[in-house]
Formats: structure tokens, sequence, C-alpha cells
């Protein structure tokens, strides 16, 4: 690469850094003048838009057969005053041969230049010609990305728009309609692609701006892991979350065992709950007398079943029903009470019996009943008797049985208005407000069956680590995706949760039959192979037929392993965490030694990713990734359920340099292969 080049693309980024400058000063004017709430929005978008670029504007440059030459960048950047096209968006259709051109297709293009920055400095270029005879790669921009791949990590994931590789840009770029499931091994870029996939669908779909976006991940950690990516791609609007936080005042204080979050995290749950609400409407077997002003008004079983019936009819949430219900009784005690009013009776001596007049005339309880209701009738201005209450009549009646206490004691007896954490409370035994994280899709369920609580709803819904997902908490998801436009991104073998995925058929075909469809990563960018042929026999423990996936590179650096006496644990690590190399480093241990190596080692029990050092479970783990990990005691990870073997397996592929094991007393046979360290070495 001759120096003139790299100057000629120093001018050239430059020169669109200066247009950048232009457009962000008239952005902050705009934003600035105030004026319309939403106009100032899209200003202070495009405001965030251009800020996104300062550590890497261009990256790229297409030489076509045809003698175009197109740059690629993160933002995409038109010159107004002639409407030249001076850098592509990298999700624009014309910039996807920047990722999945190759020799053998060259798809146009004759040139494909990585144009590497630092800052607004141009550092390096990279060229591939693609017209030549040259040998097939593997990999598109080999060098660029085992730079990336190999670099130190710093605590969080950082966008990779300048490295995805062809099968990855495949999936960011599937149709955005029904749903995706990515399937996928350790460090195969599940999480990368997922959120790529985010801010390629809100550039390419208008309307899921406006319907919004969830990306759903397991854990606050990593949630915090992941947050610099979209806003590095320039997309700020998106929601993130746990499954638990999608239903809001429910703070989790518990924690399941496993086989009971196991039966709550059960489909069966949905038809559990549904059976406890319907239970709680009762028809009554005899006549109820529903007292009224002093009077009695009855109303017969049938009457009861009736108003239930047509509550039902009504295919609305059981709170809302109840509305109906409680229309349908009014309704007939209002009839009791107006054909009391109307019809007088007579005893065998000729009295009028209840309450009416011997004349026809309304007696003291019926006036008193009136008066309750706003209907005045002055028995002396010779109204007598009134043959018919009229509409009005009618409806204020109406309104002064629903404003009774006895009627509505009446009616909650058998139509109560429930919240979802008394049935649910009822249900799992437990007090409202110390919730487990099963317990929450279970008050979520129920108050969608309640109809009581706000679902915010999604254009497009992202899963990550989707095997550990319930069955009810897909239930939550779904109510909150109905287009039903998903990406699914996990790894059934590296399921942890014994209510978790076992097959993507299995929690998904119940929601949408055959509407979904199965893409698969099969190249392993974090975990060297080293480290993943480590964990060979712990895979096969895991899940028998499960296959790892291939590793893009080996760094020489042997998985090791030390076997020490329990007591010795502590001090074991201590010693690892002292012999640790460059980067990051993470202990994970087992949730019950966890805190106590944590301040052992003098670090936050709250994992600070950012730190040199972090101690975790094998579950905050998930998703993670660091230069090198140290385990402790992984037989008791390994024994800790029926699952133990995936949370070890997802402990060892966290590595993206060095793995070591610290064993208690026994080498698990699944860990034999790796290399033991002789006691003082
Ligand atoms: N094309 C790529 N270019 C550069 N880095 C990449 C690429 N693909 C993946 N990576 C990196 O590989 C690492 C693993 O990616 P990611 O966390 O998305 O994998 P994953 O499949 O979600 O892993 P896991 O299932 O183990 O959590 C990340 O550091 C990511 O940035």
């Amino acid at each position: 690469m001759t120096s003139g080049e790299l100057e000629f693309e120093q001018e050239y980024v430059a020169s669109l850094y200066a247009y950048v400058d232009q457009l962000r000063a008239r952005a902050a004017a705009r934003v600035a003048a105030g004026g319309d709430p939403d106009v100032l929005s899209v200003w202070r978008c495009e405001l965030a838009r251009l800020g996104s670029v300062e550590e890497g504007l261009c990256f790229g440059r297409l030489d076509m057969d045809d003698g175009r030459r197109i740059y690629i960048g993160r933002i995409g950047l038109f010159r107004e005053a002639d409407d030249a096209e001076l850098l592509v968006d990298w999700r624009a259709p014309v910039a996807r041969a920047f990722y999945t051109a190759t020799t053998a297709d060259p798809q146009g293009v004759r040139r494909r230049r990585r144009i590497s920055t630092r800052g607004r400095s141009v550092i390096a270029l990279d060229d591939e010609l693609l017209d030549s005879d040259g040998a097939e790669e593997h990999l598109v921009g080999e060098a660029a990305l085992l730079a990336a791949v190999t670099a130190n990590r710093t605590g969080r994931m950082h966008e990779i728009v300048t490295t995805l590789q062809a099968e990855q840009d495949a999936i960011i770029r599937s149709d955005e309609r029904g749903a995706l499931v990515v399937q996928g091994g350790p460090g195969t870029g599940k999480t990368a692609v997922a959120l790529h996939r985010v801010a390629y669908l809100l550039y390419t779909h208008e309307h899921l701006r406006n319907r919004g976006v969830l990306v759903i991940g397991p854990s606050d950690i990593f949630l915090d892991y992941i947050g610099q990516v979209l806003p590095g791609l320039g997309e700020n609007r998106v929601v993130s979350a746990t499954v638990p936080e999608l239903h809001p005042n429910a703070p989790i204080t518990r924690i399941d065992p496993p086989e009971v979050a196991e039966r709550k995290g059960s489909a069966e749950m949905a038809a559990i709950l549904a059976a406890a609400v319907r239970d709680r409407v009762r028809i009554p077997e005899e006549p109820v007398g529903v007292p009224f002003e002093g009077q009695v008004l009855v109303l017969d079983p049938a009457d009861w079943e009736q108003a239930v019936g047509k509550a039902r009819a009504a295919g609305v949430p059981h709170n809302q029903a109840r509305l109906v219900f409680q229309h349908e009784v009014v309704g007939a005690l209002t009839d009791r009470l107006a054909e009391r009013m109307e019809a007088v009776a007579y005893d065998e001596s000729g009295n009028a019996l209840d309450g009416g007049s011997a004349d026809g005339s309304l007696g003291a309880a019926d006036l008193r009943a009136l008066e309750s209701a706003g209907i005045v009738v002055d028995p002396e201005a010779g109204e007598g008797a009134r043959e018919l209450l009229d509409e009005d009549d009618k409806s204020a009646l109406r309104s002064a049985l629903l404003a009774d206490a006895g009627v509505r004691d009446e009616l909650d007896l058998w139509w109560p208005e429930l919240t979802a954490e008394e049935v649910v409370g009822e249900l799992v035994d437990c007090d409202p407000g110390d919730w487990s994280a099963a317990d929450v899709a279970l008050l979520d369920e129920a108050a969608a069956l309640l109809g009581s609580g706000e679902q915010v709803t999604y254009g497009h819904v992202v899963v990550d680590e989707a095997q550990e997902l319930s069955e009810m908490a897909w239930r939550m998801l779904m109510r909150r995706c109905p287009s039903r436009s998903m990406t699914i991104v996990g790894d059934l073998a590296q399921t942890g949760n014994p209510a978790g995925a076992r097959s993507w058929d299995r929690v998904l075909g119940a929601h949408l039959a055959d509407r979904w469809r199965l893409a698969e990563l099969t190249v392993n960018y974090r975990t060297p192979s080293e480290v993943m042929a480590a964990t060979t026999d712990l895979l096969a423990a895991a899940g028998p037929g499960w296959r790892p996936p291939e590793s893009v590179r080996s760094t020489g650096n042997q998985p090791w392993r030390r076997t020490v006496d329990e007591r010795s644990l502590g001090e074991a690590v201590q010693r690892a965490v002292g012999e640790r190399g460059e980067g990051k480093a993470a202990v994970i241990a087992p949730a019950d030694r966890s805190a106590e190596l944590a301040r052992l080692l003098g670090v936050s029990a709250r994992p600070e990713l950012t730190a040199d050092v972090v101690v975790l479970t094998a579950r905050q783990a998930k998703g993670l990734e660091f230069d090198e990990v140290v385990i402790a005691d992984p037989g008791a990870i390994m024994g800790s359920g029926a699952f133990g073997a995936n949370d070890l397996y997802v402990a060892m592929t966290r590595a993206t340099q060095r793995l070591g094991l610290v064993c208690v007393q026994e080498v698990p046979a699944e860990l034999a292969r790796v290399r033991e360290l002789r006691a003082q070495s």
C-alpha cells in the first residue's frame, strides 16, 4: 500500500468529517432554538446519530467493475447540494457486498478496501482483489477480524460492523416478518448479530421506530455489558430489559428451588391460573335475597347463571367481564324493584303487602327507594300510582342499586374483582410482595387473565440467551409482541434453567406453529481452539450429539487445572488471579462461594465488568467474556443440579485467551484431559 493511497483516503475521511461537523452544527442550532417537541426530538436523534461516529465514520470502500467507488460507513451521508452519496450506510443494500463478496462470487466488486481509523485519522488500509484467482478465503477480511477478536476485552461489548462475516450478515438482513431463531454455540456472535439486526431493522423499517423494539437479556449485568452496542450504531431508542422487569412492581426477593422453578415455569400453569380465576366466580344454588333500602330483592340461581353466562360470553378478561356481570345483576335487581313498586299485592284481609298501598299508590319503602335513586315522587301531588317507571327512573334506580354497599358486597361475593397478586399469592402460597423470578411470569399471566395493568407492546422483540426462558416467560413475551416479529438467539447446550428450553420446536411451536425459521452460526469468534478442546467431554455430558462451534483461532495457551483441598480453594484462586496475564479476568464460582471469594480478592460482590477482576456465578457469567477465566471448584458447579454440566460449559467458554480450573479434591471425569499443573508449578 503506498503512502499516497493512505493520504488519499485520509483526505476523503477528513472531508466526510468536515461535512458531519456542518450537519452537527445545524442540528445543534435547531435543538437550541427549541419549538415543537416532535420536531425537536427528530433533531435530537439526528444529533445523536452524528455524534455516534466520532470513533469511526468510514471503514470501507468498494471499487466496482463498472468504475463506481462506494465508501461504506456507520451512517449514510448525502451532499445536499447535488444529492451525491458521499458515504453509504452499512445497512443499505449496496453495502452488502462489503460483507459477502468473495472471489467465487465477487458481486461486481473488483476491490474491497478496509479503512482502519483512530479517531479522525486513517491508520491503515487493507485491500482484497476479488477479480483475481486467489484462493477462496474462509473468512471475509481475516486480518481485521482476527485483530478484533484477539484484542483485550474492555468489559463492554462493542459493535462489529467493520468485520461482520457473511453468515452473520445473512441473519442480520433476514426478513423482518415472523420469528427468526438463531442457534449457535458459544462465541458465535449471536448477541452481536441480534443487536446489529436491530440496527438494520430500524434502518430499513420506519414503522419499527414508532412501534418500538425490545431487547431481552438474562440479567442486568448482561444488559450493562451490551448497553453500548446500539448507541455505538447510532440507535438510542431501543428498550432493554430482563423478563421480570417487564412486569413492574414485582421485585424479586426469593429464589425458588429448581424443581419449584421448573413447575412454575411450565405452560400448564397457564391453565391452572385460568382455572383459579374462573373458580372465583360462583353461581348460588339457592335464591339469594339482596337487601336494598329496607327491602329484600330476590334473584334466583337462574338469574345469576344468566348474568355469569353473559359475562363469560363477552370473552374479555375477568375484571372487565365483571362489569358485564354487574350490569346484568343490577339490571335484574332493577326489574325486581320496579315490579315490586308497580304491582301491589294484597293479603287475605285486603291490606296491601310489600309496603304498597291498597289503591295501588307507592308505599313508604318504595318512596324511600325512589328517593335514594334521586326520583322524587310527591304522594300529595295526585300522581297516585305510577303504573310504569320510565327509562330515566329505571336508570336512576340502577345507579342507586350500584352505589349501595350491600349490593356491591353481593356482586363481590359471586364475581369478585381480583388482583394478580392475590390470585398468584394464593396459588403459590406466598405473601404478596415476596416473589421469585418464576412468580413474575405467573403474575403477568394473571394480570392478562384479569385485564389489570397495562402491557406495552413492541413492533419487534429480540430475545437473547433465549434458551433460559420458561414456557410461562415465553407467554409473557408473546403478549408484548402481537406481530410475532422476533429475533430469538440462544444455544440449547447452554440451558441452565430447569424450566428453560430443551427444544426450540417445543417452546415456540405453541405460539408460532411453523411460522418460525432457524438459522445457525457455526464459527466461534471468542473461544480459542485450546479452550474448546478442553470442553469436549463436558459438552458430550451436557447433551449427547451437540457439536462445538469451530474456533476461528488458536492462542497456544493450554488450559490448566490445579487440584487442592477444600480449605485451600480461596488461596489457590488468589494465586491464580495473582498470576493472571493481561486484560480482564473473571473468577467463576459456585453460587455459595462467590461472595466469600469476592471478599478474599478484595473485589465488589456486585460484579463490575470494567474492573480488572470480577467474581461471578456461572449464571451471572452468561453471555459475557473475559481475557482470562479462573473457575473455582468446577466440580461443585457441575454438581449443582440437572444442568450443572451446561453451567460449567458456559463458564469455561467465557475465556478469550486463557482458562484455569481450580478443582477441589476430585477432578470431574469430564475435565480429565485438561493439563494438571503440579502442586508447586
Ligand atoms: N464478525 C465479528 N467480528 C469481530 N468480532 C466478532 C464477530 N463476531 C463475533 N465477534 C465477537 O465474538 C465475541 C462473541 O460474540 P457474542 O457474545 O455475540 O457470541 P454469542 O454467540 O452470543 O456467545 P454466547 O452464546 O457464548 O454468549 C464478541 O466479542 C463479539 O464481539
